[in-house]
């Protein structure tokens, strides 16, 4: 009998991979591909679906190509994706309506204070457990009707379809045109800030409030359960889960019960806590979302700490202001110093998120001196990461009422030994790596092999972590709290600009 394996197809924001994994979870193929990023506007971010699926026709092939798999030896997929990011599209032509709106975008700075007069934010925030914010899907839905009367009719006439990543991409999966399956799940659901956290459906009042017809919307389904089979460009395959990214990098970390943790530091960073099947409202500046379900089986929720820019902030040093090459070479300047000089960057590109939640919120770059130079800017970058992540494990241990005693990581950033040492020092804990840093295809891969029966319970899945790398806190506890100190200052000086006359 020939060798069987599980595919993943993880669609983040930057790029669209593919990777099989084989039954010991290890990862057998990937193939990547970039897609462009689109910056029409100031806070403006979208990205074409079109180029999306059309990259998600040759990876996955790619994939199979490069491991010599046929695609009969495939015995499930998982689709991931990045999460808020959102599009509506033709049901009979299959063409998005314009781009889709990413994540990180704030053209909906102004719907916001419309939108909390039409709901008050704190019910908003109790029914879907997340703050009225550019960053969730609803606001760029809202904006896309608004925009164009013709697109509102449409959807209203249910002519348009509404999805995430997941979404599009199941639905061209599996037919497209010709009987795609129109679908969510639930993780997902939870960042649309239309799903009732309870319920695990739309929430009526909410779409009432927002004027969101519901015939856009597609049905919430389990994460964790077959809801359609592949017509290309992979045939017959059951599409065995749907799961946000960083909710599939925490169930890749094997977190599956409520107190394990993870932080994923990729374009942005996220920290994500299983709170098992509690939905805990965070009083500290967190997101409840919700971790994954298993069809026939109660929603696992998660306290999650968002922050909008990571290792994004290192790209932009690359691309906009040519300081480095590669993002691996921030470390190496970062190395020319020995410490940042007196310089704080807080980089609020996209207003600052968890736990501060300042949409009026711009970057900042403090205490410069002619001392300053570009390796202090970019120990600066780098801190600014650590000292997010410090926020929200502090906001974590608020919520949780007790102090987390180590942190697992994974994501791109992670092969900076420097920033792992610097996350140590600052939030005085034990930060580990696995071997297997893409959690977020291998949870993917995990969710729909379950669903299928390729693995049979999750303890075999504990099994394969294994640990790569381990830095322990180094730091003096006096220059921690001085550290500590400015950056709050830093953080104060933001806030103080939010306010500045317009
Ligand atoms: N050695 C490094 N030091 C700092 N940042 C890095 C390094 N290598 C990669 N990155 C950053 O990690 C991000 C890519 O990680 P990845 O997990 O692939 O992100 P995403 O899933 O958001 O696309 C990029 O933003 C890049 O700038
Ligand atoms: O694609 P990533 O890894 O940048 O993740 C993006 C998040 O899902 C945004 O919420």
């Amino acid at each position: 009998m020939s060798r069987t394996y599980v595919a993943a197809l993880d669609q983040g924001t930057t790029s669209t991979r593919c990777m099989l994994f084989d039954r010991q979870g290890r990862m057998v193929s990937i193939a990547q591909r970039e897609h462009h990023q689109h910056y029409p506007r100031p806070g403006w971010v979208e990205h074409d679906a079109g180029e999306i699926w059309s990259i998600v026709r040759r990876v996955v092939p790619q994939a199979l190509d490069d491991a010599g798999v046929d695609a009969d030896q495939v015995v499930a997929l998982g689709v991931t994706n990045q999460r808020e990011t959102c599009l509506l599209w033709n049901r009979r032509t299959g063409v998005p309506v314009g781009r889709a709106i990413v994540w990180q975008d704030t053209r909906t700075h102004d719907l916001l204070a419309d939108i909390a007069g039409r709901i008050d934010p704190a019910n908003l925030q109790h029914r879907t457990g997340l703050p009225l914010a550019n960053y969730f899907s609803a606001a760029k839905l809202r904006w896309m009707l608004d925009r164009d009367p013709a697109v509102a009719a449409a959807a209203a006439a249910g002519d348009l379809l509404f999805g995430t990543m997941d979404t599009w991409i199941t639905w061209n999966l599996s037919g497209g045109v010709d009987g795609g399956v129109h679908v969510t799940d639930v993780t997902n659901a939870s960042r649309t800030m239309l799903m009732n956290l309870d319920t695990l459906d739309w929430d009526e009042q909410l779409l009432g409030a927002l004027d969101i017809p519901r015939v856009v919307l597609p049905r919430i389904v389990s994460t964790i359960g077959t809801v359609a089979t592949t017509v290309e460009p992979l045939p017959g395959v059951p599409i065995g889960a749907l799961i946000g990214d960083q909710q599939a990098s925490l169930f890749g970390q094997t977190a599956f019960d409520a107190g394990e943790a993870k932080c994923t530091f990729g374009t942005g960073s996220f920290l994500l806590l299983n709170t098992g099947t509690e939905a805990v409202r965070s009083t500290h500046g967190l997101v409840t979302t919700v971790a994954h379900k298993v069809d026939g089986e109660p929603a696992v929720y998660a306290l999650e700490g968002s922050i909008a820019l990571a290792g994004g902030l290192v790209q932009w040093c690359r691309d906009n202001l040519g300081l480095i090459r590669s993002p691996a070479e921030i470390e190496t300047l970062a190395r020319s110093v020995a410490d940042n000089g007196g310089c704080y960057l807080v980089p609020a590109f996209s207003g600052l998120f968890a736990p501060y939640w300042d949409n009026d919120a711009q970057g900042l770059l403090v205490g410069l001196t002619s001392f300053v130079t570009k390796g202090h800017i970019a120990r600066a970058v780098l801190e600014a990461t650590a000292w997010q992540t410090h926020d929200v494990m502090d906001a974590m241990n608020a919520d949780a009422g007790v102090a987390a005693r180590s942190l697992a990581v994974d994501g791109g950033m992670t092969s900076n030994n420097l920033l792992m040492q610097t996350i140590a020092d600052y939030l005085d804990m034990p930060v580990v790596r696995p071997m297997m840093a893409e959690t977020v295809a291998l949870g993917a891969a995990y969710a729909a092999g379950l669903a299928v029966g390729y693995w049979s319970d999750r303890q075999a899945l504990r099994d394969f972590w294994r640990k790569a790398g381990e830095w322990v806190p180094a730091m003096p506890a006096d220059r921690r709290a001085r550290e500590l100190a400015h950056w709050r200052h830093a953080i104060a000086v933001t806030r103080l600009w939010s306010q500045r006359p317009g």
